[in-house]
């Protein structure tokens, strides 16, 4: 839109000239007049920004930043560090650090990787392109890879035409397009649709004059081809989970903050009951509740509403697994076995206790990370063996009997008996691996762990207060961090 100053000043210019010539203008002034009025009262109802700034960007996605993205912090924080590579370019060109070329977003869906991209755009004022690895699947041979070389090339036209630059590329599932290669039932077409993948991001180079990063989002990192996971191509890998309680809060927020919402609604409340969730999920529930309030013709959106939303979602969605309280508890139980476990045989050693479902897990935790030992003594070993049966022996002390979901953590306990077995700090003495019996073997192995197991369960029978007291806490909070989890223990008891 040309400034409105300068039309005015030409009509002016006109109006004197045609007065000059003789000609009535009275008319003219008069029809002139009706239109500015017109053109005034429409400008103020529409805010007046649309005949500038709004308009212009019309028909172009709207920006996204890192504030407008609920919880992932942690995802956050690396993207950005990673980031800080695209942004600070020159420095990075200067020291001859390769050039960042890929990230690969990892996690389940609607958990906001795409707003994550979309984000690291706008954060490195870069173009932003954006693809799906289903779309270069054809039934043609060499289309695929045909448009990987476009995507490529439009990539650095747009960044070009808006004078930015860089640009991120950013494709969704792109375990479609970068499986292994030869296992998808010999289909030529998705290797060579890989193949130009890899040559195009192998062709970014320091002196380009746009610099290009692709975003890759997955849910699948076991199915991708290595190739894809080598330096210089997806070398970062941000992982990207549902979100905790304090994260669900922030992305309803976010999602209501445009919507009447009744004053009587606790949305901690809605955070509580969505356990499990994702980012996609929670935006529905916003939504949902919306329709609801207006189907009823209410003016606000009440916690009723928002509760039915919930259900509606859970219903509707069949959402992947949500576990449910019993399950939650005895989770809850396990870990905080885990970790008191930890906080007792290695002060300091818990880094978080999460009641969030990871992957195939539905709870952890994350020890903080310890210095490479190249010595271990028997006390260390069978300390680690008691946080490894910590967790089914809390499950048997509370609940009665253990579940499933100790497995593995029976096989971690088995393999540190065999270690002390064969570093010859057992009864057995010096043996090497050949000249022991299986029976006396098993036998040994087991008389370990029983042993470790006794001292475990008095431990936690000596605790039960302080045990149920912390399982309360993190069931309310889902996420407790290390420090958090020692304050609430107080002072530690040493076991080994
Ligand atoms: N962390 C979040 N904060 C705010 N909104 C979110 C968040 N995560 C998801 N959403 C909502 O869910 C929608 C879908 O998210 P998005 O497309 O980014 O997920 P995705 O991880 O890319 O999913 P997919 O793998 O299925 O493509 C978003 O448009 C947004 O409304
Ligand atoms: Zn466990």
């Amino acid at each position: 839109m040309p400034h409105i100053e300068i039309i005015i000043g030409i009509i002016a210019a006109i109006l004197i000239f045609l007065v000059f010539e003789g000609v009535d203008v009275m008319p003219v002034i008069f029809l002139g007049s009706i239109l500015a009025a017109f053109y005034y009262v429409a400008g103020k109802r529409s805010g007046s920004k649309t005949f500038a700034g709004v308009a212009k960007r019309s028909g172009e996605e709207p920006l996204i930043s890192f504030d407008d993205i609920g919880g992932q912090d942690i995802a956050k924080g690396e993207l950005c560090e990673a980031l800080e590579f695209i942004k600070d370019f020159e420095r990075i060109k200067s020291l001859g650090i390769r050039p960042l070329k890929g990230i690969l977003l990892n996690g389940p869906p609607g958990t906001g990787k795409t707003l994550l991209a979309k984000a690291a755009a706008q954060f490195t004022e870069s173009a932003f392109l954006a693809a799906s690895g289903s779309e270069f699947v054809e039934m043609y041979v060499g289309v695929g890879a045909q448009r990987v070389r476009q995507l490529f090339k439009q990539a650095a036209n747009t960044a070009r035409r808006d004078n930015k630059k860089s640009a991120v590329i950013f494709i969704d599932e792109i375990e479609v397009l970068g499986g292994k290669r030869g296992q998808n039932s010999g289909h030529l077409e998705y290797d060579q649709t890989l193949n130009e993948l890899l040559v195009q991001m192998d062709g970014i180079s320091a002196n380009d004059t746009i610099r290009i990063l692709v975003i890759g989002a997955t849910n699948r990192v076991d199915i991708l081809d290595p190739a894809l996971l080598r330096p210089g191509r997806f070398d970062r890998q941000v992982k990207v989970d549902l979100p905790d309680k304090k994260g669900r809060l922030k992305i309803l927020e976010l999602h209501t903050r445009n919507k009447p919402v009744a004053e009587e609604v606790v949305l901690n409340d809605v955070a509580n009951d969505t356990f499990g969730f994702s980012g996609a999920h929670l935006e529905s529930v916003a939504n949902e509740a919306a329709i609801l309030a207006f189907r009823e013709k209410s003016n606000v959106i009440t916690a009723q509403h928002l509760r039915s939303a919930v259900e509606k979602v859970i219903m509707g969605e069949k959402l992947d697994r949500i576990p449910s309280s019993e399950e939650r508890k005895r989770i809850a139980i396990h870990e905080i076995g885990h970790a008191l476990l930890s906080e007792c045989t290695q002060p300091g050693s818990v880094a978080s206790v999460n009641v969030v479902p990871r992957g195939n897990a539905l709870g952890y935790v994350r020890q903080t990370q310890q210095d490479d030992k190249y010595l271990y003594t028997v006390d260390f070993i069978k300390g680690k063996m008691a946080i490894a049966v910590a967790g089914a022996i809390a499950e048997e002390t509370f609940l009665g009997a253990r579940s499933t979901g100790a497995a593995n953590d029976f096989k971690q306990a088995a393999d540190l008996a065999k270690q002390i077995v064969f570093g010859g700090m057992s009864e057995l003495g010096i043996v090497s691996p050949e000249d022991v019996p299986k029976e006396l073997l098993h036998k040994t192995i087991t008389g370990i762990i029983n042993e470790v197991e006794s001292q475990v369960k008095k431990l936690i029978n000596n605790k039960k207060a302080l045990f149920t007291q912390l399982v309360d806490l993190v069931m309310s909070r889902e996420c407790l961090s290390g420090n958090e989890f020692r304050d609430a223990i107080g002072t530690s008891v040493q076991v080994f």
